[in-house]
C-alpha cells in the first residue's frame, strides 16, 4: 500500500499542510525542531489511533488552536483508494473516519494503514533490559496472532495470582495444594507462550539475518535466539512438563523472594553479531543496524500475513550509519514506500536523491516541490 497525500490542519507545529508523496522514496529534510517527526507522527496516529511519543491527545493540537486534523489518501495494492481521517477537538474525544464514515472501534482502524515505524527509541530493544525485548516479542506476536494475545494476557493474570499467593498466603493451611493448582495453569499457558515465541524467533532470525547481511554488505552475521530456562523444547507437552518441574523446584526461592522466578516473563532474546553479544560489545552503529534489522523483519512478516507491503517510516535512522549502510538500507527496501526524516540530505547518496521526493520542512511548513 502507498500513501498518496497527507493534509494537516493545526497538527503540532503545522498550521495547514497539503503534501503529496512519492510511491517509493520520500526524504523529509530540515533542521532540528522544524516538524519532520511531527509529520511522521501525523501518519502514525492515523494508522494506529495513537501517537508513539505522547499519551496526551491534546499535545497534538497546535498551541492556541481548538482542533487538529489529519487526512490521508492512500492506495491499496489492488488500486482501491481510501481516505483515513483523524480529528481531535480540545476537551473532546478523538474521531476517525474512513472514506467519510465514522469508525467507532479502534480495532476497525487498525490494519487499514499498514505502517512500520523505526524511531530512536527502538534502540532500547538492543540496549535495555530483557523486559524491552519481551515487550517487542509480545507486540509482534500479538499483531499476527490473536490467540497469542489472549494467551499472554491470561498468563500474566495467573502469574499475578501466584505471586500474590507467595507473598500473602504462604503460612495459610492448604497453601501447597493451592500453589500446585496455579502451577499447572501457569505451565499450561506459559508453554503456549514459550512455544509461539520460539517459533517466531526462528523466523525472525531467518529474516533479520538476511536483512542485516544486506545492510552490512555481508560483513556481519546477525543471530537471534530465544533464551529460556526450558531445555526440552521439542513440543508443547515437553515445555509444559519441564516448566511445571521448574516451578516446583524453585518454590523455596520463590517464597523467599515473593515472586515467580521461572517462566516466559523471565525470558529474553540473545542478539549476536559475528558471535559477539551486541548489547555489551556492539558499537552504536552496530546496535542501530541490529535494531533496524529486527524491526524491518516486520515488513516480511506483515507481507506474509496480509499479502501487502507496509509503509516504512524511518525517523532519524541515518545519523549513526555510514554511507554504505545508508545506501544498503535504502536499497534493501527500494520497492517499499519509505518516508525518512533527516537533518542532512547530503548524508544520503546522490543517486538515491535523484530517485526520491525531497520534502523540505521549515517551521511547520513544507517548502518543497
Ligand atoms: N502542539 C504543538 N503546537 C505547536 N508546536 C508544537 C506542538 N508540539 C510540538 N511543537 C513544536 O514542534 C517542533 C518539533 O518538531 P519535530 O519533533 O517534528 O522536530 P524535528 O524536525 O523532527 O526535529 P529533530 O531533527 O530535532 O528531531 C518544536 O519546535 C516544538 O515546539
Amino acid at each position: 500500500m502507498k500513501i498518496k497525500s497527507v493534509v494537516l490542519e493545526n497538527f503540532r507545529n503545522y498550521d495547514k499542510l497539503k503534501q503529496s508523496f512519492d510511491p517509493l522514496l520520500n526524504i523529509i529534510v530540515g533542521d532540528n525542531a522544524q516538524g519532520k517527526t511531527n509529520l511522521l507522527e501525523a501518519i502514525y496516529v492515523s494508522g494506529f489511533g495513537k501517537s508513539f511519543r505522547t499519551n496526551k491527545e491534546a499535545d497534538l493540537i497546535k498551541f492556541g488552536a481548538a482542533y487538529a486534523s489529519v487526512k490521508i489518501e492512500c492506495e491499496r495494492e489492488n488500486g482501491a483508494l481510501e481516505i483515513i481521517e483523524y480529528r481531535i477537538k480540545s476537551g473532546n474525544k478523538k474521531a476517525f473516519l474512513v472514506n467519510g464514515v465514522n469508525i467507532t472501534k479502534i480495532s476497525e482502524l487498525l490494519g487499514r494503514l499498514n505502517l512500520i515505524l523505526f524511531y530512536p527509541d527502538d534502540l532500547k530493544l538492543i540496549k535495555e533490559s530483557p523486559a524491552e525485548r519481551r515487550r517487542f516479542l509480545n507486540r509482534e506476536l500479538s499483531h499476527i496472532s490473536h490467540i497469542y494475545c489472549l494467551d499472554i494476557i491470561e498468563y500474566n493474570r495467573i502469574l499475578m495470582q501466584r505471586n500474590e499467593l507467595l507473598k500473602k498466603f504462604q503460612h495459610k493451611a492448604g497453601f501447597k495444594d493451592m500453589v500446585e493448582v496455579w502451577d499447572v495453569q501457569l505451565a499450561e499457558k506459559g508453554a503456549r507462550v514459550i512455544g509461539k515465541r520460539i517459533e517466531f524467533t526462528h523466523s525472525l532470525n531467518e529474516i533479520s539475518s538476511k536483512i542485516h547481511a544486506n545492510i552490512t554488505d555481508y560483513q556481519e552475521h546477525l543471530k537471534v535466539t530465544y533464551v529460556t530456562s526450558v531445555k526440552n523444547r521439542e513440543n508443547y507437552d515437553t515445555i509444559k512438563q519441564e516448566l511445571l518441574e521448574q516451578l516446583a523446584q524453585n518454590l523455596e526461592t520463590d517464597l523467599k523472594r515473593g515472586f515467580t522466578s521461572v517462566g516466559p516473563h523471565r525470558d529474553d532474546l540473545d542478539i549476536l553479531i559475528n558471535d559477539i553479544n551486541i548489547k555489551s560489545y556492539g558499537s552504536q552503529g552496530q546496535q542501530r543496524t541490529a535494531a533496524l534489522s529486527l524491526k524491518l523483519s516486520e515488513i516480511e512478516i506483515v507481507r506474509k500475513e496480509i499479502g501487502e507491503s507496509p509503509i516504512l517510516l524511518l525517523d532519524d535512522v541515518m545519523s549513526e550509519l555510514d554511507h554504505n549502510r545508508q545506501r544498503d538500507l535504502i536499497y534493501a527496501f527500494k520497492e517499499v514506500q519509505t518516508i525518512i526524516t533527516t537533518t542532512d540530505v547530503l548524508h544520503i547518496l546522490d543517486d538515491y536523491i535523484n530517485d526520491s521526493k525531497i520534502i523540505q520542512v521549515e517551521n511547520g511548513k513544507s517548502i518543497s516541490h
